[in-house]
């Protein structure tokens, strides 16, 4: 027994030690860079209990069932400032929301910042490797796969389009009744974007969906609340060791996707053997991602875990940025009038892709929402090497900030997008004429990002833009009267994978 206590005694000392050690050498790696670069420390968050930093957590998770997890970061920012530390799970995490520091991580000093040691592991084994999560050459070459694809897609398939939105406007009730459109718009752009990645939509729009893709959307749901619940429990993933739930529903998505990566692959043999290598100038295979990822590489595995990796930020995404657009609408009726008038002006004219980019009052509406309403509220990155960010350290936060490899930093968009400093005192109203024109600040990069920015911004962008432009139109001329039929006036935010809007967006609309 007492070889037993002097063991415990002799591994706590080592332990107490190594701590000490750690500490004293993080200290003088700070020492180091506030010599050489003027560094200064970040502002705390008061952690309660400051070991863990359970607290946080708490109040992050409290908020989310109050559904005000979104103002959660906003208003810390305000208290605290642009830019401050925080004790959450066990790690010492950053929040900024100072566009310079913003540039930094995502652009002028990307290398330094990665996401594969956040991302990567919480995925497997429902996601592998692939362009979300990897990084420095495996995500360079993804990305570059994924390109030409999505460059091709952005002056998007809009005749194939309009058979999914057509679809979608015969199922909104015509005599007034109330009808919540955000779980019309998941449904469309599940179609959507599934015929795009996989090839083949999952038709949830029609009145019979094919069974293996209702049971695939399901499964994948299921999916992505399992990884987000394991990525949220950082060090405490284990705590899911025994649930199976999780490994059921990813195999459903594996069975689902490897089918389809399987006909790929045989397409590609088949183009193979006539001769050609690639699908240039066959206008039905230009837009789908599986097939032009199959030309890159014919490991079945990797071709899953990429088409995942694609899947996965295009799950919801389009759809709750419509959803807001119309709730934003339905209460604010003067902007419905402004949209219809706008729309009244095109008459018959074919809704094309130019056309399209020349409704300034339309693409305002649809930027201001992104800006109050952003799916993506923040953005992980993880520092690969002790670096430096230009701004936020010392009690004016103008200074430096010296950050220790491997600290997780979150650019808060949804901060940097109602911050009266950058936005004006009436930072939080929906006012889409900010975008007119005399109004150079919506020149200024890094002050508005709802889809990122530098080497990782999404690529979808310009797609989901001229998607979603596309299908208010769409809805603004099938339809004259939007009328809110929320009883709750306000948005309450909750977070599944992004942020979304908990009651929808419930209103009526009357054709025209
Ligand atoms: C309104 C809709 C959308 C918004 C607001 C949005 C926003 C974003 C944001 C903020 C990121 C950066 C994430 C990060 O760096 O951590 C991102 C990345 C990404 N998005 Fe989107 N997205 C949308 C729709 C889509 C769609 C429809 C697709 C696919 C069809 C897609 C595919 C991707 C991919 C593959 C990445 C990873 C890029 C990389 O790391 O290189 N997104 N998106």
């Amino acid at each position: 027994m007492a070889h037993f206590l002097e063991a415990v005694c002799l591994v706590g000392v080592f332990y107490l030690l190594s701590l000490a050690f750690k500490a004293w050498l993080l200290r003088s790696r700070f020492n180091k860079a506030a010599g050489e670069h003027g560094c200064k420390p970040a502002k705390r968050y008061p952690n309660l209990e400051p070991f863990l930093g359970f607290d946080f957590f708490r109040i992050l998770t409290r908020e989310n069932k109050l559904g005000r997890r979104s103002r959660v970061f906003p208003n810390l920012h305000r208290k605290y400032g642009d830019t401050f530390s925080y004790k959450a799970l066990s790690s010492r995490r950053i929040s900024t929301c100072n566009p310079k520091n913003i540039q930094a991580i995502l652009a002028t000093n990307a290398d330094d910042w990665g996401v594969e040691p956040i991302r990567g592991g919480s995925g497997e084994p429902f996601i592998g490797g692939g362009v979300f999560m990897q990084d420095g050459q495996k995500w360079k070459q993804a990305r570059a796969i994924i390109r030409p694809t999505f460059n091709r897609a952005e002056i998007a398939d809009l005749e194939n389009f309009e058979v999914h939105v057509g679809r979608l406007l015969a199922l909104i009730p015509r005599d007034g009744s109330t009808v919540d459109l955000q779980p019309l718009f998941k449904r469309l752009f599940l179609d959507t974007s599934s015929e795009f990645i996989f090839g083949q939509s999952v038709e949830s729009l029609l009145p019979e969906t094919p069974f293996d893709s209702a049971e695939f959307t399901e499964a994948f749901d299921a999916s992505l609340i399992g990884l987000t619940e394991r990525s949220r429990a950082g060090p405490f993933r284990f705590l899911y060791y025994f649930d199976k739930s999780w490994e059921r529903a990813y195999i459903k998505v594996h069975k689902f996707v490897d089918k389809h990566v399987r006909a790929a692959l045989q397409h590609r043999g088949i183009l193979e053997k006539s001769g050609k290598h690639d699908n240039n100038g066959e206008k039905e295979e230009k837009h789908i991602l599986l097939r032009q990822m199959a030309q890159e590489t014919q490991d079945p595995l990797a071709l899953r875990n990429q088409i995942l990796n694609i899947f996965f930020p295009a799950r919801d995404t389009s759809a709750i940025a419509i959803s807001n657009v119309i709730f934003m609408l339905a209460r604010h009726p003067k902007y419905w009038a402004s949209l219809q008038a706008e729309v009244n002006s095109i008459g018959d004219q074919a809704l094309n892709f130019e056309l399209i980019r020349s409704l300034e009052v339309t693409k305002a509406i649809i930027k201001e929402t992104l800006r109050l309403r952003s799916p993506a509220s923040m953005v992980p990155r993880v520092a690969l090497k002790d670096t430096i960010l230009p701004a936020g350290g010392g009690p004016d936060q103008l200074s430096t900030l010296f950050v220790p490899k491997g600290t997780v930093v979150f650019s808060n968009f949804v901060a940097v997008h109602t911050d009266p400093e950058i936005w004006g005192d009436d930072v939080l109203e929906f006012k889409p004429e900010r975008w007119g024109e005399g109004r150079p600040l919506w020149e200024a990069k890094w002050q508005y990002e709802p889809f990122s920015g530098g080497a990782r911004i999404c690529p979808a962008q310009q797609m989901v833009l001229t998607q979603v432009t596309y299908l208010l139109v769409r809805v603004a001329q099938e339809f004259k009267g939007l009328e809110n039929r929320d009883e709750v006036e306000e948005y309450v935010g909750e977070i599944k994978a992004t942020m979304q809007s908990r009651n929808g967006a419930k209103v009526s609309l009357t054709p025209a």
